[in-house]
């Protein structure tokens, strides 16, 4: 299928379009439209409870785990809309991969908690097993810690290292989209800094969404920022302009740090 891009060279991997989402009988998201590119970072901002980790659990719908939630309207994945009922979710979850707030490593070995992953959508030989368990621990920038102790529990790890481990769980799978809700909301400066530098080295490959709290990070990591107020997409563009020359008095105000 030809891929439409529009001049300045952007593809669109992901179009949400006119999402609205429920928890129960209230509306959480209204009306959202937004572009995400391909190998570009998007970051979603605004102020507590405005909808940013809910739009995040509709693009991999993680909310089908629960109760009387429901999303309505389209997010287009390669022209199909991944809300339709036949949308395989486990094929969805491969390609669509989420690193949350807290680290999450399964109570298992470095090793097993990438190697399980994997094993959930292919079976390889074990040799070509281990190169995928280095690949991925390398493309979360943590394999020359890790190399000698790779049967050692993923608990046993810092937390900086195991929010790279659940990083590098996520790219094993090789998604096409990786979403990250506040992935630096737990970890020191230093933590911080690595995992921005990796989000910086993954969008060669990937298609990445970054919801944070954080006003300097998202000007610093993302290419493209989303202002999100009480249910709304207030503004979408590049994060020079958010940051510069916001359009709307709210994301100016939210940037300044006169609300939120
Ligand atoms: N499980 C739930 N049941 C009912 N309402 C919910 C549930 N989870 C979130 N909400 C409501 O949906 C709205 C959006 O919440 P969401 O967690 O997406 O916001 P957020 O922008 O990610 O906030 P924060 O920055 O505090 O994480 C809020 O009004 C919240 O109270």
């Amino acid at each position: 299928m030809p891929v439409a891009k529009d001049s300045a060279g952007l593809e669109e991997r992901v179009l949400v379009r006119n999402l609205d989402f429920f928890y129960g009988e209230s509306k959480a998201l209204k009306s959202i439209s937004v572009p995400l590119y391909r190998n570009k970072v998007t970051a979603f901002i605004g102020p507590s409870g405005c909808g940013k980790s809910t739009l995040l659990r509709v693009l991999n719908r993680m909310y089908e785990l629960y109760p009387k939630q429901h999303a309505e309207g389209e997010v287009l994945f390669d022209g199909a809309n991944i809300l339709d009922e036949k949308q395989d979710l486990n094929l969805l979850r491969a390609r669509i991969g989420m690193v949350f707030q807290k680290p999450t490593p399964f109570p298992m070995s470095i090793y097993d908690n990438i190697a399980f992953g994997i094993g959930l959508y292919e079976k390889l030989p074990r040799s070509e097993l281990d190169g995928r368990v280095e690949t991925a621990l390398r493309r979360a920038a943590l394999w020359s810690e890790v190399k000698d102790k790779l049967n050692s529990s993923g608990l046993s790890l810092s937390g900086g290292q195991q929010q790279r481990l659940c990083i590098a769980r996520t790219v094993a799978v090789k998604p096409e989209v990786i979403l990250l809700d506040e992935p630096c909301s737990a970890l020191d400066p230093i933590s911080t800094a690595k995992i921005e530098e990796l989000i910086e080295e993954l969008k060669d490959d990937y298609t990445i969404v970054i919801v944070t709290h954080n006003m300097q990070q998202a000007g610093r990591v993302s290419d493209f920022t989303a202002f999100m107020y009480l249910g709304e997409l207030v503004e979408f563009d590049s994060t020079e302009k958010i940051f510069t020359s916001p359009g709307d008095k709210r994301t100016q105000d939210y940037i300044t740090g006169r609300f939120g």
